[in-house]
């Protein structure tokens, strides 16, 4: 099959990246630091960074990587990177063979410091180009709610493959979306779920394990025949996503189930093995530009698993522009046969705002 390697790459690569990152979830140095966009940063996003790095550069070291994170920090602060390279050194799959696909440990701290600034990728429309987003929903990671660590391959710039693991949702994908799934999360006991797709070969989520890959099981969407039924799903941030815009559009499409807030890809992800239906992600400023590695790994996924996607005037979203879609304006998603009525309504909020 087309992209095997890929695929069991990233999912090794994203699943060894999680020992890391629950290691710090679960204590409470988590090293935060402030970002020049204000947005936090934690020793958990920068190690994840490095291992998964080192992952791709192992296996495909002439493929380039847009990753979220750099090491400037890093190399001013010489205590937050002990800190990291302990934990870098400590995440190993306990499976040998996997390990040793990925490559092994790091080597030495620089090599660390240089796999994490070997996200630098400009982005484009030509070539292989993975999208790096070591934990995403950072502030969902240190608030106790759910976070995902994402990769996706974009190919000539488009989402091509696609692997997120969700340390803090339930293995199964039948367990209803419960509205506190977002808030006082944790990965105990039936926790941790890797997602995994390739285009035009279907979605799979299988248990996170710290070893080999687990089996997969294919996911679908929910088949939806009225969208008064649907379930929402938007960001916890007012900030990320307008929640007066998103309830504006439930209003319009009929429904009356509340919204389920969650950070990070675990959106997409619930959405594309159907314990919810919609993901809202209406636009808040104007001059914000969502981030590749924000949607490139969840786009596969639920393309892969039923459904479409678009920004919020109905249009593609263009991923081979840079480290941004800075051709699209919000993320709209939702199952095929209801994605028309959707993105009318949505086009319909809109406009009465004019
Ligand atoms: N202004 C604005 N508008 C839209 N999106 C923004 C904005 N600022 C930040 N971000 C990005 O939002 C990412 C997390 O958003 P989520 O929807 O996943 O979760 S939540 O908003 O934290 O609930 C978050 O990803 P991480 O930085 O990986 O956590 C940011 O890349
Ligand atoms: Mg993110
Ligand atoms: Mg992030
Ligand atoms: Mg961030």
């Amino acid at each position: 099959m087309t992209y095997e390697k890929e695929l069991e790459i990233a999912l090794l690569a994203v699943q060894r990246a999680t020992i890391l990152t629950k290691a710090v979830y679960s204590s409470h140095a988590k090293g935060t630091l402030s970002k020049s966009d204000t947005s936090p940063v934690t020793i958990g996003d920068f190690g994840a960074q490095a291992l998964i790095i080192s992952s791709i550069k192992h296996a495909f070291p002439e493929d380039e990587i847009v990753g979220e994170e750099d090491a400037d920090d890093l190399r001013k602060n010489s205590s937050l990177r002990d800190q990291i390279w302990e934990l870098v050194q400590a995440a190993k799959l306990e499976d040998a063979e996997a390990e040793e696909k990925i490559g092994g440990p790091i080597k030495s701290v620089d090599a660390m410091l240089d796999a994490i600034d070997s996200g630098n990728s400009q982005g484009g429309r030509i070539g292989r180009i993975w999208a790096l987003d070591p934990i995403d929903g950072t502030k969902g990671f240190l608030r106790g709610g759910q976070y995902a660590v994402c990769l996706g391959l974009l190919v000539d710039g488009v989402p091509t493959v696609g692997a997120i693991g969700c340390p803090n949702l339930p293995v199964d994908d039948n367990a209803p979306l419960d509205p506190s799934i977002g808030a006082d999360a944790d990965d105990k006991e039936g926790k941790g779920v890797l997602f995994g797709a390739v285009k035009g070969q279907g979605a799979t989520s299988r248990p996170l394990s710290k070893g080999a890959l687990q089996e997969g099981k294919k996911i679908y969407m929910k088949p939806l025949d009225d969208t008064k039924q649907a379930t929402f799903c938007e960001s916890v941030e007012s900030g990320h996503s307008s929640h007066g815009d998103n309830a504006a559009i439930a209003a319009k499409l009929g429904i009356t189930k509340p919204s389920v807030r969650m950070d990070s890809q675990a959106k997409y992800c619930s959405i594309a093995r159907g314990a919810g239906d919609l993901y809202l992600r209406l636009p808040v400023s104007k001059t914000y530009e969502e981030k590749i590695w924000d949607h490139a790994a969840g786009a596969v996924i639920v393309q892969e698993a039923g459904g479409e996607l678009a920004d919020s005037e109905g249009k593609p979203l263009d991923f081979g522009l840079g480290r941004t879609l800075k051709g699209n304006k919000g993320v709209i998603a939702a199952p095929k046969g209801v994605f028309p009525e959707v993105i009318k309504a949505v086009k319909e909020v809109l406009a009465a705002k004019l």
